[in-house]
């Protein structure tokens, strides 16, 4: 039995405890960041994803929200703690500046200056704090001249050069959701740096200051789009290239029943698989790799694909090599055997299902929370009192509007 089979189970993708060579651990111990402390205020969605990354793998994770906004947006928000704070008033800044003093990581998600006009910059916090690792997460970086500008992912993919390749042949570009550049190239990618700067910061003892601009963080995820014009795999306007929807062997193709099976078969051993399952004769069709013949091999693929349903496809093709695989919703992901084997997604006290942390550490993997997703203030009185502030402080601040503690959800 692997280590991962004794963290979840196989059956419903629960978590049902840790156990590693025979013994037993409490959580947080395990965890690849345990014992980091994160301060991060509150964003849109790519420094909220940030966050739950670290806080999936251990890290301490305070989310700062505003004051007098009732809910939160951060859909985010698992593993974290809520502090209510209003950093329009000079406590408010002050009290922060205090929690950064006794943290690893500050993370702002705001538009460049913002952080500097509250006099909460890197300036001021690395002086108080030298181990202090200040991550800046934005769109456009904190210099250039679109560094001011407003903009949401569709944007920064734009100005990276990627989406100009993405769409079907003859159509407008098209943003494929909001991922490349809020999660990928923006909240991942900035909990690389992260690490990497807590990595560097166990040599040299100083934090540093993290740049991520969503652009760059889009561009350098798609590195491969850039470098791969060598071997002319792009060499064709968009939707027209191997990998972009032009070739009849990576596509999706519409079944009997409505639903879609997703085809890769690129190289010839595999591209040969697909052909005997669709009882194809390959010395009757054009040379897979003939690409004026794509579109009439389209064609045959996409009637033969439309006779049969996708469970049909999938009895015709599970076990081969042929690269052919259902198109799953979101809501059938967990419950495709491949991946409740692997107890690949996780279900929240609420039975909300969502997918497991990845990649697996063998010896201390992420071990997600399954509580509810933490209420605007929920945890205020509970952080500020383990930040060394005594109860009175707190009622003070209370009453002086400079935090708000959701009394209801804290149990007060
Ligand atoms: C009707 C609306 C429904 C909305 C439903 C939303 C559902 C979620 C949907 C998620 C969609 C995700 C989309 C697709 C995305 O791409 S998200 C990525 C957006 N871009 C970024 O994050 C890049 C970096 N950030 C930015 O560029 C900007 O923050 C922004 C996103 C353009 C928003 O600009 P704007 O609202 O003007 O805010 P900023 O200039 O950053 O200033 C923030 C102001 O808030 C203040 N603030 C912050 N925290 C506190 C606090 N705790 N207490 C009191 N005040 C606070 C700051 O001081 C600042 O105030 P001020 O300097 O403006 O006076």
């Amino acid at each position: 039995m692997s280590d991962t089979d004794n963290l979840y189970n196989t059956s419903g993708g629960h978590r049902i405890g840790l156990t590693l060579a025979n013994k037993s651990f409490p959580r947080s111990f395990l965890m690849a960041l345990a014992g980091v402390r994160v301060i991060e205020l509150a964003g849109l969605a790519p420094a909220p994803f940030c966050g739950m990354i670290l806080a999936d793998f251990g890290a301490k994770v305070i989310r700062v929200d505003r004051t007098k906004v009732g809910m939160s947006l951060d859909t985010q928000g698992r593993g974290k703690r809520s502090v209510a704070i209003n950093l329009k008033t000079s406590e408010g800044v002050t009290l922060l500046r205090k929690l950064c003093v006794q943290s690893d990581v500050v993370l702002e998600p705001y538009r460049k200056g913002v952080m500097e006009k509250l006099g909460l910059g890197p300036r001021e916090l690395l002086e108080e704090n030298p181990r202090l690792i200040y991550a800046r997460l934005t769109g456009y970086g904190q210099s250039g001249s679109y560094a001011n500008a407003a903009g949401h992912d569709i944007n920064y993919v734009a100005l990276s050069g990627l989406l100009s390749r993405l769409g079907r042949s003859g159509e407008k570009p098209y943003a494929p959701l909001n991922l490349i550049a809020d999660f990928a190239g923006g909240g991942l990618s900035c909990a690389l740096g992260i690490v990497l700067a807590l990595l560097e910061r166990t040599k040299s003892g100083k934090g540093q200051i993290i740049d991520a601009s969503m652009v760059e963080g889009a561009a350098y995820m798609g590195s491969f789009a850039w470098k791969s014009r060598s071997i002319g795999l792009w060499d064709r306007p968009r939707g027209q290239n191997m990998l972009d929807g032009g070739a009849p062997f990576y596509d999706t193709y519409e079944t009997a029943d409505g639903k879609y099976v997703a085809v890769g078969a690129i190289e010839p051993q595999f591209y040969t698989q697909l052909l005997k399952g669709l009882e194809l004769d390959a010395g009757a069709l054009p040379p897979q790799m003939s690409v004026d013949d794509w579109p009439e091999l389209s064609r045959i693929f996409t009637a033969r694909f439309a006779s049969k349903t996708q469970a049909d496809w999938s009895r015709v093709f599970d076990g081969t090599d042929a690269c052919v695989t259902p198109v799953l919703p979101l809501a059938e992901a967990s419950s495709h055997p491949h991946n409740r084997e692997r107890a690949s997604f996780v279900k929240d006290g609420g039975g909300g299902e969502s997918p497991r942390p990845a990649p697996v550490l063998s010896r201390t993997p992420a071990q997600p929370c399954l509580a509810s997703d933490p209420g605007v203030g929920e945890h205020t009185a509970e952080v500020l009192s383990e930040f060394g502030f005594s109860s009175a402080d707190v009622q003070r601040m209370l009453a002086a509007g400079v935090v708000e503690c959701d009394a209801v959800k804290a149990k007060l």
